[in-house]
């Protein structure tokens, strides 16, 4: 029994073979009715213990079934009838009064259960040996266990124990078929908040996040900590830090700008009051920023060479600052003085790898590290755009805390931006389909789960009359 290998998982269902008992050892006739009354006391204990196990694990039928025949022996079917009329208008006084309330704290879970056991179960064992994920071994066939279904009124969470030898990423790579066959707009895999060994499948059933948002209002005071520039799926503002520097992908038409827009319409308050400086960088000549130069310092779009100049400069600033700061002051603070400074720069790899003169290249590599390892302590930020993950921009990756990923072409490239395993823990960025632009997936340094959040949408007025608000007199634009 202890040697042999044993798999954890739901064995097949199939009948066995009826097995043939030859007596092991013979009762003699004078003990013949005493032993079968202790064999049947044996299978009642027995039976009990089962009994008892599935009323435990059963609870939410078995108690209150088991009420309702505790009044009916007790006191009378009239009794019992009457209770259960009397809770079953209680019930509906609350949902009909409070429905929140009440869906919160017994309808989803009782939702749960019943979608546990007609819709997830039966299909289950087949779904599962189609997308490969059910093993066979020793003659026998296993498929993962479902442990446990949840619902939280736009998901149904499903976690099931991993059999051995398996990775998230298998379940990962099974999540879109599962969404197909269980009919959710989408499902992903995570280890999050699981014990180890077991996987939560996530169908997502109503995507609070399908219509495009107005941009938010502008907060009167710039926090570069606690920037409100989206919103998650629970409907709350999702807040990113700039300090430490964001690093945003998506592929052509994914909504990057919007996110850039989000982040400075958050940041305007501050470039109005002068505490708050933006250079912005656009390496495809000035086309995407344009409409909100107002609200730039400076703007750079004249090609590679007047950019790593520009580069440069903002280089000796941070390291001036860095000499000032050192032994004197950790963290920045903005003043009218020495304000903020945050670089924008759109389609970052123009700049660090696409550009053909090597020396330039290497200037601009140089400078741009240098900012990136300085900047964060002494206030200057950097929002990189990206359209297309390659390896050059993995040196990179770690020297960006927020990495933002909107809709890309490829899983490998999710994990590229994002961080290994970022697709096994949940982001799907290569499923976020062409009609979905400014929806991405958000990775901040210290958090295990990304989260899936979508960005207002600035339009070329919002952004004309943002920077007609907000701009400054020395604005790149006048
Ligand atoms: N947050 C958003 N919500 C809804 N629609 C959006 C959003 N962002 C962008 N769009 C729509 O998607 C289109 C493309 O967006 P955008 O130009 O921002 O993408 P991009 O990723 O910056 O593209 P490119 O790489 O080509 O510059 C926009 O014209 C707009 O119609």
């Amino acid at each position: 029994m202890f040697g042999k290998n044993r798999v954890p998982g739901d064995a097949h269902d199939a009948p066995k073979p009826s097995r043939v008992r030859v007596p092991i050892f013979h009762v003699p006739n004078w003990l013949y009715v005493p032993w079968l009354v202790l064999k049947g006391v044996g299978r009642a204990v027995y039976w009990a213990v089962v009994a008892l196990i599935f009323a435990a694990k059963f609870y939410w039928v078995s108690v209150p079934i088991g009420l309702l025949g505790y009044l009916t022996v007790v006191y009378g079917w009239h009794w019992a009838a009457g209770a259960a009329v009397f809770i079953t208008g209680m019930l509906l006084v609350w949902w009909w009064q409070h429905r929140a309330s009440f869906r919160r704290w017994l309808g989803w879970f009782y939702l749960a259960k019943w979608r546990q056991y007609v819709k997830y179960r039966p299909l289950w064992q087949p779904t599962i040996t189609n997308v490969g994920l059910a093993t066979s071994f020793d003659g026998d066939r296993f498929y993962p266990s479902i442990v446990n279904v949840r619902h939280d009124g736009r998901s149904d969470l499903v976690t099931a124990r991993m059999l051995p030898g398996q990775h998230p990423q298998d379940w990962a790579k099974a999540a879109p078929r599962l969404a197909h066959t269980y009919k959710a707009l989408s499902c992903s895999a995570s280890t999050h908040d699981v014990k180890p060994g077991r996987v939560t499948l996530r169908f997502r059933l109503v995507d609070t996040l399908a219509t495009t948002m107005r941009p938010f209002p502008v907060p009167a005071v710039a926090d570069v900590r606690r920037l409100g520039v989206a919103m998650d799926e629970d409907g709350r503002i999702y807040r990113v830090s700039l300090t430490g520097h964001v690093l945003l992908a998506g592929r052509t038409g994914s909504g990057k700008a919007s996110v850039v827009w989000s982040i400075l319409a958050a940041l305007a308050g501050g470039i109005a009051d002068g505490l708050v400086q933006v250079h912005a960088f656009d390496p495809k000549g000035g086309m995407e920023f344009a409409y909100g130069k107002d609200l730039f310092h400076a703007f750079h779009y004249d090609g590679p060479d007047t950019m790593a100049g520009a580069l440069e400069d903002l280089a000796k600033v941070v390291n001036q600052r860095a000499d000032r700061y050192r032994g004197v002051a950790r963290d920045h603070v903005a003043t009218i003085a020495e304000p903020t400074i945050v670089i924008p720069i759109d389609e970052f790899a123009s700049l660090t790898a696409y550009v053909a003169d090597k020396k330039i290249k290497e200037r601009i590599n140089q400078t741009m590290a240098e900012i990136l390892t300085k900047g964060r302590a002494v206030g200057v930020h950097v929002i990189a755009a990206l359209q297309d993950p390659r390896k050059e921009i993995l040196s990179y990756r770690n020297l960006f805390a927020t990495r933002i990923a909107l809709a890309l072409n490829e899983e490998s490239e999710v994990d590229m931006i994002l961080g290994d395993n970022a697709v096994a823990r949940g982001a799907a960025s290569h499923l976020i389909p062409d009609t979905m632009p400014g929806i991405g997936y958000v990775m901040l340094d210290g958090r295990a789960r990304p989260a899936r959040v979508r960005f207002p949408y600035h339009s070329d007025n919002d952004i004309r009359a943002l920077a007609a608000a907000h701009g400054t007199a020395l604005g790149a634009g006048r």
